[in-house]
């Protein structure tokens, strides 16, 4: 694995630190061991985690944004995508992976340990709820989300995390148009402004996905996010 991370992170015109091919490799064995046991990812080809998982998040220090000594929360990590990698591609970054699936979080925080990562949060909760807690809200600098709800949802549970000036930062398909223009209107309501799309070519395939930019623009108002029954019923 460790040969294809390199190249590939080369080819994204990346220079990580001496040590992150090393621990993306131990972090993709761990995950693939792991997930024998547990349900982890769908992707088991150790050449396909490094494409669909680490090249494709890595992806996103690519997109012209400053990450250095930045904080970052991921909604809905999984099993650490994006976070985990940008957090082993960025050691300045302090990192936030939250999930719902508390199996999940005790797994990561046993990654994080096995990597000696430092200025790693592994919490379990729900979205919805911990953006309510002092300290979260409005307090990132960035909020980044994979494949966990459509963008209007999305917009909903991450944009709060998000202090004025910060970017909420959404991996998508590029099919993803007028999914973006039905978010448009939450999007303005929650205090963000979408700012141009970066597309870009996962390393060693022809698939191009997308990054949705978000500026948060003025603080989310009081009420937000709603509870998660009440989001998918009265969309904003
Ligand atoms: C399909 S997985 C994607 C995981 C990872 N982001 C990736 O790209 O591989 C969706 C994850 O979002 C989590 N999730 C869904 N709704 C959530 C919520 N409201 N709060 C926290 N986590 C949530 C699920 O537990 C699950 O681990």
């Amino acid at each position: 694995m460790q040969t294809r991370i390199s190249a590939g992170l080369a080819q994204l015109g990346l220079t990580p630190p001496p040590q992150a091919a090393a621990q993306l490799a131990r972090y993709g064995q761990l995950l693939l061991e792991q997930n024998q046991v547990m349900n982890l990812t769908a992707i088991t080809d150790p050449d396909q985690v490094v494409d669909l998982h680490f090249l494709d998040c890595a992806a996103l220090l690519t997109i012209g944004e400053d990450f250095h000594k930045k904080t970052l929360i991921d909604v809905g990590t999984g099993a650490g995508f994006p976070g985990l990698p940008l957090k082993i591609l960025e050691p300045s970054l302090s990192v936030t992976l939250l999930d719902s699936l508390g199996k999940r979080v005790n797994w990561l925080s046993s990654v994080c340990e096995a990597l000696s990562l430092d200025k790693v949060a592994c919490l379990h909760a729900r979205a919805e709820e911990q953006a309510l807690e002092a300290g979260f809200r409005d307090s990132f600098d960035f909020a980044v989300s994979r494949a966990v709800a459509s963008l209007e949802l999305l917009s909903e549970l991450c944009l709060p995390y998000v202090k004025v000036g910060g970017k909420f930062l959404a991996m998508k398909s590029v099919d993803s148009g007028a999914e973006t223009e039905g978010a448009a209107r939450a999007i303005a309501k929650l205090g963000g402004r979408l700012l141009p799309r970066v597309d870009y070519t996962i390393p060693g395939t022809e698939i191009v996905h997308r990054v949705v930019v978000v500026e948060k623009i003025s603080p989310t108002p009081k009420g937000f996010p709603r509870r998660w029954a009440k989001m998918q019923k009265a969309p904003l």
